[in-house]
């Protein structure tokens, strides 16, 4: 059994959250430089929690400029197990309205400048994305949601595309008609995959914020209108994290899903060709492994 500890990674609107005990705010340096911002840690029900405002607190960071890799490096350093990621979304359906959360299971990666990977040249891995994210996480947050009072579906298809614009309105109807996604933001990818080789178990909630461009009523998705959502949004999401430390317990077995044993058998590179430098980045993400 390991200890839990939960990592939530906040979204626009979520920078911060209240009522963790012996909350501080701490800085982690990783070999893929800082992190979003500092890491507020804590405790909540006596289960330990980690907090990382994915923008930075006050927002700096463009999704194409968040430093994933470290963020997700800072977690699995901190000993983070599972992480839950918050987002605004855009909806591709009806039934998903502004306010209501989506556990998202699948994801369609359209990022293009981002890097992606924590191996490369020197060490070189293949993780299995098939499934990205971990439906054990996924069950607990349905639940607590549900338990928040807030509407929410279980499943859906989350469109990564690199922003900062929103879609055109073209673009907007070829992720809905043609596609069949669900829902749209962009900051889930690289985030899931990185979560992945660090062998974390992941779960992703949309917030639904907005229906994009393709509602013929609702007319073209636009900033102020999410921010006006953001807020209730932003209350309801931190509503949801403050039922988790119950759903998830203060041990966890091994994920039933495999989601921590991820690098099995991913590395290729023969261990004589390994580049030491490379495997010294990886201390935090592939130590079980190396
Ligand atoms: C608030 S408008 C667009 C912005 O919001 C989402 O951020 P996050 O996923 O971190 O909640 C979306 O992906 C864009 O980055
Ligand atoms: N419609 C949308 N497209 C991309 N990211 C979003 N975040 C919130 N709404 C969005």
């Amino acid at each position: 059994m390991t200890e839990t500890m939960i990592a939530v990674i906040g979204g626009s609107g979520l920078y911060e959250i209240d009522g963790l005990q012996g909350a501080e705010w701490t800085t982690v340096e990783t070999p893929w430089g800082p992190p979003s911002d500092q890491i507020l840690t804590g405790t909540l029900d006596g289960i330990k929690m980690a907090f990382l405002p994915r923008h930075g607190r006050g927002h700096v960071h463009s999704p194409t400029e968040v430093p994933y890799r470290a963020n997700i490096d800072a977690l699995k350093r901190i000993g983070a197990t599972d992480v839950i990621s918050v987002s605004a979304c855009g909806s591709f359906r009806e039934e998903m309205a502004p306010g209501h959360f989506v556990v998202v299971d699948q994801f369609i990666d359209r990022t293009v400048a981002r890097e992606k990977s924590f191996f490369g040249t020197g060490c070189v891995a293949h993780v299995s994305v098939a499934h990205p994210t971990c439906p054990r996480l996924g069950d607990a947050c349905e639940t607590a949601a549900r338990d928040a009072g807030i509407t929410v579906h279980r499943g859906g298809t989350y469109l990564a595309m690199e922003g900062p614009q929103f879609s055109s309105m073209a673009e907007s109807k070829l992720y809905r008609e043609v596609w069949g996604c669900d829902v749209i933001g962009m900051t889930n990818m690289p985030e899931a995959k990185l979560a992945r080789e660090a062998e974390l178990c992941y779960a992703s909630i949309a917030m639904v914020t907005d229906f994009d461009s393709w509602h013929p009523e609702h007319g073209s998705v636009d900033i102020t209108a999410i921010i006006a959502t953001l807020q209730g949004n932003s209350s309801n999401g931190a509503e949801m994290v403050r039922r988790l430390p119950a759903l998830l317990g203060a041990e966890r077995a091994d994920c039933p899903h495999g989601c921590d044993r991820a690098l099995d058998y991913a590395i290729l590179t023969a261990p004589e060709k390994r580049d030491p430098a490379v495997l010294a980045k990886l201390d935090a993400v592939a130590g079980r492994v190396l």
